[in-house]
């Protein structure tokens, strides 16, 4: 058994492999609101599936869309590394691919089409508008949409006509068509029964590994984050309250943390 207090970083995850993201005294404040964040700082190691948790309000989000830069931080920095080493060992641009938490996905268009819309940065207006992406694309959208256990049928129905989870699977597939070395998911498995929840899980965790690719994925479950993570950080109001790795911490200790008053009441951490 290992105590901690709360406040108390580990650092069992540091090392001297390449870091993805570094994020460094990350602090947001909306209008005169609450703190969101609060000089957040830690750094994604290359390939490492870190699970960020946190009650609801503690800032995960936040994080989340600053590091795509869909929020700008009061003060602070949150760089992603310029290049990433891919599984065969050559380096190119890092890519990121987001799994946003309501899906985002546009009802009208079928499965297929709203993966196919992750490429739209690249592509001319043209074939957005008239959906006329090229074949190879089209054949990638499709074999992403079978990985992700989706039905030919079923890619080809609008995502209004899916249910939650089909549509979560959606938005991993999308996720994954710039082929990203980075994957942000900001709790891909929100509103799934528990066990729709673990097969999304084991299937965004397979495919980051396939790709070689760097997670950081929030969840509000204390269990899947301790199956699935490499590496806990957990947030509490806007601050990090704790960063260390996924093996032997137990979901109990992990929700006491939320609990926590952080006023340095010794937390047991169960190993083993
Ligand atoms: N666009 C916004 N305008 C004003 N306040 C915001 C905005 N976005 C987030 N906040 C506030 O920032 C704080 C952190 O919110 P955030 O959505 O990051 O939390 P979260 O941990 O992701 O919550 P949840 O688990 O419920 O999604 C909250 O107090 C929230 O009300």
């Amino acid at each position: 058994m290992r105590t901690i207090t709360p406040l108390q970083i580990q650092n069992e995850t540091a090392g001297s492999a390449p870091e993805t993201l570094r994020i460094c005294e990350a602090t947001k404040t909306f209008g005169t609101g609450p703190v969101a964040l609060d000089k957040v700082s830690f750094s994604l190691e290359t390939g490492e599936f870190t699970v960020l948790l946190g009650p609801s309000g503690s800032g995960k989000s936040t994080l989340l869309r600053a590091a795509v830069g869909l929020v700008r931080l009061t003060s602070g920095t949150i760089e992603v590394s310029p290049k990433e080493a891919t599984p065969s060992g050559k380096r190119r641009p890092t890519a990121i691919g987001m799994v946003h938490q309501d899906g985002s996905l546009s009802d009208r268009l079928t499965a297929a089409q709203n993966v196919l819309s992750a490429m739209v940065p690249q592509m001319g207006w043209w074939r957005v508008l008239f959906q006329a992406y090229p074949k190879p694309l089209q054949d990638k959208a499709c074999r992403l949409l079978e990985r992700v256990g989706l039905t030919e049928e079923q890619a080809n129905r609008p995502v209004r006509e899916l249910s939650g989870g089909q549509r979560q699977r959606v938005g991993i597939a999308r996720a994954l068509m710039n082929d990203p070395t980075l994957i942000l998911a900001d709790e891909p498995v929100a509103s799934l029964d528990p066990a729709t929840a673990r097969k999304v899980m084991l299937l965004l965790r397979e495919t980051a590994r396939e790709l070689g690719a760097t997670v950081l994925c929030s969840l509000h479950q204390t269990e899947l984050a301790c199956e699935f993570a490499d590496r806990i950080v957990v947030l509490k109001q806007g601050q990090l309250i704790f960063d260390g790795a996924g093996a032997g911490v137990s979901p109990r200790s992990l929700a006491g943390l939320f609990d926590h008053d952080s006023a340095g009441r010794p937390l047991d951490l169960v190993g083993g």
